[in-house]
């Protein structure tokens, strides 16, 4: 990457949610900035912090955030948060009063870039009169069903009753009722609208920075430009920007390359629910049981916290794996970019998490869509209606599973899919690549932080 001449070194300053649908594209962008000249600190909380000793080339202050001993899985997400704003904030103004006081080779500080979860950056750059970026990790389709749903909430259309879930909303179609962030069924709960409304509202930060291309997400930026009237810089997907950065905070099998090695072009189902997804032991039982009769090679990443309070594994019937030796390899975690890469990877059975998604259509691999929550069913909905490159399951039992995979392992409607993923592919390549819509808003980004700096 062409890198921009400075006359001084400036610093950026990284400040992650951490958890790691989040810490992967903050990473990525401190690579991506760190490669046009800029120095790097990451503001990091002492909880799930990646191993700072795998990247050298930045930074690391860490946050004491006393979560050590503290239920932080996804069921207590909103105390998570709120436990962090409170205790990061007083640490987090220390370093950069500190930083701010020296006279640093690493440079001057042009700027903050936050998630905007992080609460507590806004509050401290406020005071100390520095300038801040929002990053979104999530699309901006996302962003704007946010922004209808409150519009529907304050014209009391919703609550509606369950009849009214597939009727399509016609400000965000082809999203329908079903799809919105929050339960359009359920009276949703103060603290819960109340942590979403600031988490979308960007303060007085001076920009967005947004991990998503023109080519997916065009109308909804162009709309969202209107509402917060700052500059929108949509330079995704980062990791295409960032090929060789190790971002997996859990350790990573390796050995599931070599087996996937094993397997024939395009045949093998990956199957992964993200970081944060959490299921029953019902539904274990049942995508077990789908797995088995789909009767297709599969590589299944059962994370131990899969199931709430137990190691899934354990729960996986001596049977299944029994009838699933020959053709299937289930692990903890996996180098998951190398194996949406393989050749042996024809489908991706996915919660629709942003990152898995824009990995898998990056190397051309459709999908079966399970959302859990918030952008997933938006994702998951643009995958099936829009770009045509996912499959929306009938139901969530062992027989919607099963056809699923069928539809998309060895039906000609997977064909055509897995065609058309790799368009879309092409599509984002292009988008990144020199003149492309991501390369050149990257471009105005990098000037856009210069002249914040020189702006202070
Ligand atoms: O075995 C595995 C499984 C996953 N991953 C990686 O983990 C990340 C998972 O991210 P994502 O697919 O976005 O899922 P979540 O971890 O669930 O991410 C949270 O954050 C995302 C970005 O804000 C949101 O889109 C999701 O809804 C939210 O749950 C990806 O980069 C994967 O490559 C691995 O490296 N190995």
């Amino acid at each position: 990457m062409e890198k921009l001449g400075f006359e001084r070194r400036q610093r950026v300053v990284l400040v992650p949610f951490p958890f790691q649908g989040h810490i992967t594209p903050m990473l990525q962008l401190g690579s991506i900035f760190h490669s046009k000249g800029f120095s790097i600190t990451i503001a990091q909380t002492k909880f799930n912090s990646p191993n700072p000793s795998n990247y050298p080339e930045f930074t690391f202050l860490p946050l004491s955030d006393n979560l050590d001993n503290y239920d932080t899985s996804f069921c207590n997400m909103l105390n998570v948060i709120s436990f962090v704003n409170t205790n990061c904030e007083g640490p987090f103004e220390d370093y950069m009063v500190q930083m701010l006081g020296e006279e640093d080779v690493q440079g001057e500080v042009a700027c903050i870039v936050y998630d905007p979860i992080m609460n507590f950056v806004n509050v401290v750059a406020n005071k100390l009169n520095l300038p801040t970026i929002v990053l979104k990790t999530t699309p901006a389709t996302y962003m704007q069903s946010q922004v209808v749903m409150f519009q529907l909430l304050e014209e009391k259309l919703i609550p509606l009753p369950e009849s009214q879930l597939q009727v399509s909303i016609p400000q965000i179609h082809p999203l329908r009722f079903k799809d919105l962030p929050l339960p359009a069924t359920d009276k949703i709960p103060q603290d819960v609208l109340d942590f979403t409304q600031s988490y979308m509202d960007i303060k007085s930060s001076s920009a967005i920075i947004w991990n998503t291309a023109n080519t997916l997400d065009h109308y909804p930026l162009q709309q969202l430009q209107q509402h917060f009237r700052v500059p929108i810089f949509p330079i995704g997907p980062f990791h295409k920007l960032a090929p060789n950065l190790t971002t997996s905070l859990m350790e990573e099998d390796n050995g599931c390359l070599s087996w996937l090695d094993k397997q024939a072009p395009n045949s093998v189902i990956y199957v992964s629910f993200g970081s944060l997804a959490i299921i029953d032991e019902n539904a274990l039982l049942e995508i077990a049981r789908g797995l088995a009769k789909s009767e297709q090679p599969f590589l299944w990443v059962v994370r131990p916290s899969l199931l709430n309070g137990s190691n899934a594994m354990d729960f996986l019937p001596e049977d299944f794996k029994e009838r699933t030796r020959e053709r299937g390899c289930i692990v903890k975690w996996v180098p998951q970019r190398k194996v949406l890469a393989h050749p042996a990877v024809g489908g991706f059975f996915s919660h629709c998490g942003w990152n898995s998604t824009l990995e898998s259509i990056c190397e051309g691999v459709p999908l079966i869509c399970m959302p859990f929550f918030t952008d997933q069913m938006v994702i998951a909905r643009y995958m099936n209606y829009v770009w045509k490159v996912g499959v929306e399951l009938e139901n969530v039992l062992e027989s919607g599973i099963e056809k699923g995979i069928r539809t998309l392992m060895v039906s000609e409607e997977g064909k055509v899919m897995r065609k058309r993923a790799f368009e879309m592919k092409l599509e984002l390549e292009q988008c990144i690549n020199g003149g492309g819509s991501s390369y050149e808003s990257l471009d105005q980004l990098v000037e856009f932080i210069v002249s914040l700096a020189g702006r202070k």
